[in-house]
């Protein structure tokens, strides 16, 4: 297919957005609890999941492994009958960090080998010292030396467990993978992360709270160290919320356009970094509110740049450039090297795509700065990364003929998005 008929037109904005939202679940939520699910007692239920590539994936992988994944109820919910992991299997991680990082250890405590691929970007996402702490702790795995995807686990029916080091400052889900299956370990789990800080601290209390709302005992008292106890989990029925990260191009519009928009469902509580937007979307210009009905953000016509560190909700970074990119003043988004390794190299395509529309970004070593400059049209490209397309929907509100290349990229974790994003936006 030319690449032109890829070409998706952003709608651009005549009025200000005015919409009320409603959001699949979060990515993060649902595939720890099927995972969770997967290693419980007795069977489980995940209401309200997200079903997108990356929670399919994650699905298709434990069926592989001989665990129950069925559509039961309302609203897509799935239903788990826990079952011992077996191989031989071959897991199909496609780009999702989750199902590559969450599975390795639980096909550990598998019988029988299993194999890890994924998409050619999958390759180069970082997995090694998630595995170098496996095999300390009794796992056998086969990686060709390489320290990524492809490898093999080569289950032998449990994992002994115990005490490892490692070094988490690449990605939280290595210490998160460890915690999801270290009850089901012989002596459990103790993660002491040792080097730069650990991004993405609200996934790493999301698992903890996920944990031990499945019954798991873990031990936080004392910083960037987590000690799982051996012992039963026991998901029971998990609710998943609304996918805050996801609501991040939606509150943008409102902000963008100078209108409003509500994210119905928003937790009153929640460990989902997407949380952090109404800081940071205030600091950006918008009121932000929470109500009955949702979290509503209007924008005020204003839009500032803002100088964050972000390396505790990297994920939210594209969004926040794109709006930065649309600013009155500069902005510096920092403490997000960790992004170079994401579903693409976010900071080095953030730069090239603002920039080709005529911005001007440029690379720092842990993240980006963006200073004003009128946009003009033309392609965002998306690098295969849900995160890029809809940053690319956000600046074409504000500007008129930006296409984005690849909108189906979305599905990763938002299919559909095409169609939400008109009706919320028309
Ligand atoms: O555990 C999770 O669900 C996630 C953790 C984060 O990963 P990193 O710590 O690798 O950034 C985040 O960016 C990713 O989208 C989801
Ligand atoms: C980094 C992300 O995903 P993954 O779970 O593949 O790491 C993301 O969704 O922004």
């Amino acid at each position: 297919m030319p690449e032109s008929a890829q070409h998706w037109p952003a709608p651009t904005a005549r009025t200000p957005v005015d919409a009320t939202v409603t959001l699949p679940g979060s990515k993060s939520m649902t595939n720890r609890a099927l995972v969770l699910a997967a290693l419980s007692e007795d069977p489980a239920t995940v209401r309200r999941p997200l079903r997108s590539r990356d929670t399919e994936l994650m699905a298709a992988s434990l069926r592989a492994l001989g665990i129950g994944v069925a559509s039961g109820g309302s609203d897509g919910d799935w239903e788990v009958a826990p079952a011992p992991p077996r191989g031989p299997a071959h897991v199909d991680v496609g780009n999702a960090g989750t199902v590559m990082r969450f599975l390795p250890p639980l096909a550990a405590l598998a019988d029988g080998e299993v194999s890890f691929d994924g998409d050619p970007r999958a390759r180069e996402r970082p997995v090694g010292p998630l595995l170098e702490a496996m095999r300390s702790l009794g796992a056998d795995i086969d990686d060709g030396g390489r320290g990524a995807l492809p490898l093999a686990v080569r289950g032998t029916g449990g994992v002994r467990g115990g005490t490892v080091r490692l070094d988490a400052s690449g990605s939280s889900q290595f210490v998160s993978a460890l915690l999801l299956s270290g009850a089901r370990f012989e002596h459990g789990v103790e993660v002491r992360h040792d080097g730069s800080p650990v991004p993405s601290r609200p996934h790493l209390d999301m698992t903890v709270e996920m944990l031990r709302a499945a019954g798991v005992s873990v031990d936080t008292s004392v910083p960037d160290v987590w000690r799982v106890a051996p012992g039963p989990v026991k998901a029971g029925e998990v609710v998943v919320e609304p996918d805050l990260s996801n609501a991040a191009p939606f509150l943008a519009a409102a902000l963008v356009t100078g209108g409003r928009v509500t994210v119905a469902g928003w937790p009153e509580r929640t460990a989902q970094p997407g949380d952090a937007l109404r800081g940071l979307f205030a600091r950006m210009g918008g009121e932000v509110a929470a109500g009955p009905d949702g979290l509503t953000l209007r924008g005020t016509g204003e839009i500032r740049g803002i100088i964050a560190d972000l390396r505790e909700v990297g994920e939210l970074t594209p969004t926040i450039a794109a709006v930065a990119a649309l600013a009155s003043g500069p902005s510096r988004l920092t403490g997000i090297a960790h992004l170079r390794r994401h579903e693409t190299d976010r900071i080095a395509a953030l730069v090239r795509e603002i920039n080709a529309l005529g911005g001007d970004a440029e690379e720092l070593p842990d993240g980006l700065a963006v200073r004003p400059r009128p946009l003009h049209s033309g392609v965002f490209h998306s690098y295969d990364d849900h995160r890029m397309a809809t940053s690319g929907a956000v600046i074409g509100l504000a500007v008129g003929g930006v296409e984005v290349e690849n909108i189906a990229t979305t599905a990763k974790t938002l299919p559909g998005f095409p169609e939400l994003w008109a009706e919320v936006t028309r």
